[in-house]
């Protein structure tokens, strides 16, 4: 999803740092009031949602109520229309494009449904281009990522992307997703293009490297094994979102 595609840009106030120590005190996510609509279509109607550093919160609903958007909107690929979103303490929606990229690529790691991998890069040089891009040298870079690769259980590590199965791809998404050792990653529908036991794997390698990295997540998914994983489950529909208190479906 591309930033910006269909939304108005309201909120426009001069860009605010938080000192760090402040940061820390704050939730992950903070998304408040927040309200999106693609050109007449309310998707987002006054919605509210923490997570807190190293939690884990699941949205569910169904098809076409919002989740995806939701997703793109606390991963700063979509911009509010209006409410307020801070993220490790910061007021993201204070800042314009360029700045806006390089908090996401130090702070928000996102994980897709296709893993949208280069296809002519190997899987160590998908994992490590967001560490490349983010400043780090290639040494440290590929480093870090074959350290991941490792994590993820991936060995064939000069694969083109292109040639990895399903699995194997969204393995290399969560590696990639968390080179640049993000406060938070935003899952999209991490387990649903896979079949039933490759689900099983790449979910508990999400929960666990995820836990180990101490990384919060947000996560969409469709499938109640891999959502009611999360500490807290949510349900998104009309617009709202409240917490899921039946079971998950
Ligand atoms: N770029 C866009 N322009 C216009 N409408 C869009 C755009 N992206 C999504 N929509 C619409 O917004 C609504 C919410 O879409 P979204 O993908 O967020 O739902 P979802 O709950 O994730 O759906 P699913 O579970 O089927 O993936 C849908 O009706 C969709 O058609």
């Amino acid at each position: 999803m591309s930033e910006d595609s269909g939304a108005r840009w309201i909120n426009c106030r001069a860009p605010e740092i938080v000192p760090s120590r402040e940061r820390s005190m704050k939730p992950l996510v903070d998304l408040e009031r927040a309200c999106f609509g693609f050109r007449r279509r309310t998707i987002l109607d006054d919605v509210s949602l923490t997570v807190e550093r190293g939690e884990s919160v699941a949205v569910v609903g169904p098809s076409g109520s919002g989740k995806s958007t939701l997703a793109a909107v606390v991963a700063t690929l979509l911009r509010l229309q209006s409410g307020e979103l801070r993220i490790d303490g910061q007021d993201v929606l204070a800042l314009r494009s360029a700045r806006l990229a390089a908090f996401r690529r130090a702070t928000v790691g996102v994980i897709f449904q296709h893993a949208e991998l280069v296809p002519t890069m190997t899987a160590l040089e998908n994992v490590a281009l967001p560490a490349l891009l983010d400043g780090a040298d290639r040494a440290t870079a590929e480093g870090r990522a074959r350290r991941l690769l490792d994590e993820v259980q991936l060995s064939e590590t000069d694969t083109p992307a292109g040639d990895l199965s399903g699995g194997e791809a969204q393995r290399v998404g969560i590696a990639r997703a968390l080179v640049n050792a993000p406060a938070l990653v935003v899952a999209d529908e991490p387990t649903a293009s896979l079949d039933g036991p490759t689900k099983a794997v790449v979910a508990d390698l999400l929960y666990s490297r995820l836990e180990a990295h101490g990384a919060g997540l947000l996560i969409v998914s469709h499938d109640v094994a891999v959502a009611s994983r999360a500490d807290r489950v949510l349900r998104l529909e009309g617009g709202r979102l409240t917490a899921q208190l039946a079971e998950v479906h």
